[in-house]
């Protein structure tokens, strides 16, 4: 392996013989020839493990103008190729590259030229297109993140034309396709944190000389969730309802009622409900996973404080929100007989 340093040594003290860097008894030889040689043995000694190519963070608005109403998506788009030939890497052969700035083009043409209706469905329109295009293109993965935007309400009533920017969740979509294989397409969420003040305990866990944490019969819960799912199929899916439908589920197994709540004993277990939730209600995924970090707020210890600073010292009020470290709480929840449902 070449040794970079900033020395110009050229007398073979550096275990070379002070031409082009060739080691001390290796007779030189034409240095083109001697890289095709090391190229060949190399070419035998190693393979290739996952590789590809794209252009990442491809930043699109779309408008449709349907008279006086507009209708707005918002994306950043990645997309990755893989090639069948791997010429690129090895001889430096250009010829079969889509040029990543042609990737950007090809997203902002198919944008204009179809329309975007779901994240899901444009992913599902770019693979094909790079698919049918190249024939050289063995596999795509577009990769889409929407921009939260929700159109505004003036008076109760729907805005023709203005939106607000509402991060309350990020939706996402992975869409893969091999050549000739049905395509894989995942949906998404995340940044979707919430808290709840009461109807969280956590008691009963394992006990030995390691634990300190004692049982907590009524907490603060927060997490931030991320979930995605995988659809096994796209055939009459209305993929904006099943994003809608997912994240109720959450909400709905988080905070349940509004005047009652939901009772969790754990994070484990509420995430386990929310998948099932998810499941039990679109028939249309095939499984889920979510991450549940778990955003710890710490009772802060009042009965430290003389009576002369502090009355009553029994806190229910003051909390201590805690970063680091954070709990994580994840699983992945998969129908036994993928084919049942549908
Ligand atoms: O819901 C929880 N699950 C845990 O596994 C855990 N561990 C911990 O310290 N607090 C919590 N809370």
């Amino acid at each position: 392996m070449r040794r970079w340093s900033n020395t110009n040594r050229t007398n073979g003290t550096n275990g070379t013989n002070g031409h082009n860097n060739v080691p001390n008894g290796v007779q030189q030889v034409d240095s083109k020839s001697l890289t095709g040689t090391l190229d060949y043995i190399n070419r035998d000694n190693y393979e290739f493990g996952n590789y590809g190519y794209g252009k990442n963070h491809v930043k699109l608005l779309h408008v449709y103008r349907d008279g006086p109403k507009h209708t707005i998506r918002e994306f950043e788009v990645d997309t990755h190729l893989k090639l069948n030939t791997k010429k690129d890497y090895l001889d430096g052969d250009n010829k079969d590259i889509i040029a990543t700035d042609t990737q950007k083009n090809t997203v902002f043409v198919l944008a204009k030229k179809y329309g975007i209706k779901t994240p899901e469905e444009f992913g599902l329109l770019i693979c094909s297109h790079f698919l049918y295009m190249y024939r050289h293109v063995e596999e795509v993965e577009v990769a889409l993140e929407e921009y939260p935007w929700e159109r505004l309400q003036a008076d109760g009533q729907e805005h023709n034309h203005a939106f607000l920017f509402s991060p309350n969740a990020i939706r996402f979509a992975i869409v893969t396709q091999k050549r000739n294989e049905s395509p894989i397409i995942k949906g998404g969420l995340k940044n979707l944190r919430v808290l709840k003040t009461t109807q969280s305990a956590f008691t009963d866990f394992y006990q030995d000389g390691y634990r300190t944490l004692p049982d907590d019969n009524d907490r603060i819960f927060s997490t931030v969730v991320t979930a995605t799912w995988e659809f096994s199929t796209a055939n009459g899916v209305d993929f904006d309802d099943v994003w809608i439908s997912i994240k109720n589920c959450i909400f709905d197994k988080f905070a349940g009622p509004p005047d009652k709540g939901i009772f969790s004993p754990s994070v484990q277990n509420t995430l386990y409900l929310a998948e099932k939730m998810a499941l039990d209600k679109v028939p249309q995924i095939s499984r889920i996973e979510m991450q549940m970090p778990n955003k710890h707020y710490l009772n802060v210890d009042m009965s430290k404080f003389p009576p002369s600073v502090i009355e009553n010292n029994e806190n229910k009020e003051v909390y201590h929100p805690i970063d680091k470290p954070s709990g994580i709480i994840y699983a992945e929840l998969l129908r036994k007989n993928p084919s049942s449902k549908l």
